[in-house]
């Protein structure tokens, strides 16, 4: 488990985290969003003790980074995919890190095997693709077999049989019961994969819970309502005041629920063939939420309808 408390950074007079507190629990994908600038990076790396928080504090399974006995085999991280020498081996470069941190040979050759760089392992990292990079960055924080797992933008520039293999990967790492907390900007492909989500915005908690809650929360996009009676069921709903409009022969009805609408069209003699809440995607719900934190901000926020 991850727990952050009271966790603050300042850099001179910019507050880039503040009074940040979250958890993420074992055995489920935690994704971590929030707009440029919003303290994503900042906050990992003091997860990692790569950065001192100014006050409050980041603790992996109970203790902070720099009181673990056994960080690697505790905590895994890959923040910068392409940190590595670039005249070693992929094998080398594991080697290296392994016997710095007292892990046996085998493991290295059991993590390239994981991530599937078995049959490239000869070969310098140097010459290794953006996808390759990726993946040796998730053989490094897999070496120590730690419980804890965190990833900063994993699927960044992959292709999608890439982007497929790393979701799996994580599910399959959370389906192990450990701790996985991931941050990227692909949100379709956040939704596919995060449980749980932790969304910041000008360093400070937006929102902590489930995947489900966080989109349910979202304005909703209306109803969708198709009938064989259109007439009648317009003139009810015009009689009721409610707003609807019309696209491809259904109805859209804004600001009414679904029981409501079924009632009405009943009383009117309407047939329904077709009754559905249009409920937003993660994008549309992130877009609504963090509007006031854009910190980079294009000026306006389109609306997002799937
Ligand atoms: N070493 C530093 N010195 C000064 N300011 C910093 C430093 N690191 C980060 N910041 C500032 O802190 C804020 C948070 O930055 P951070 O990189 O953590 O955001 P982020 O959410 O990871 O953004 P992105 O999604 O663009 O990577 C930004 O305003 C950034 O300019």
């Amino acid at each position: 488990m991850i727990k952050a408390t009271k966790l603050t950074k300042r850099y001179g007079d910019k507050l880039a985290v503040e009074d940040l507190s979250f958890t993420a629990e074992a055995g489920r994908v935690t994704g971590f969003l929030g707009p440029n600038g919003a303290g994503k990076s900042t906050t990992m790396r003091m997860m990692l003790g790569l950065d001192n928080p100014t006050s409050g504090s980041v603790t992996i399974d109970g203790k902070a980074y720099r009181e673990l006995r056994d960080p690697l085999r505790t905590v895994g991280g890959m923040l910068d995919a392409t940190w590595r020498h670039p005249g070693r081996t992929a094998r080398e470069h594991l080697r290296w890190i392994a016997a710095f941190n007292g892990l046996p040979d085998k493991r290295v050759d059991e993590v390239l095997n994981l991530v599937g760089l078995g049959s490239v392992a000869g070969k310098r990292a140097g010459q290794f693709s953006l996808g390759m990079s990726q993946r040796l960055g998730i053989a490094t924080s897999l070496l120590g077999d730690p419980r804890v797992l965190l990833f900063d933008e994993p699927v960044n520039g992959l292709d999608p049989e890439g982007i497929v293999w790393i979701r799996r990967l994580m599910h399959a790492l959370a389906a192990e019961g450990r701790t996985v907390f991931v941050s990227s900007h692909l949100l379709p492909e956040m939704a596919q994969t995060a449980q749980d989500l932790v969304v910041i915005g000008r360093g400070k908690l937006i929102y902590q819970g489930t995947m489900e809650d966080f989109v349910g929360r979202a304005k909703g996009l209306g109803v969708r309502v198709r009938s064989p009676h259109l007439p009648e069921l317009r003139e009810a709903l015009t009689g009721k005041g409610a707003e609807f409009r019309e696209e491809e022969g259904a109805l859209i009805v804004s600001e009414m629920d679904s029981d409501d609408i079924g009632e009405l069209a009943f009383a009117a003699g309407a047939t329904l063939h077709e009754l559905k809440p249009l409920t937003g995607s993660l994008e549309h719900a992130y877009m609504q939420l963090t509007a006031e934190a854009v910190e980079y901000g294009t000026g306006g926020v389109p609306e997002v309808v799937r």
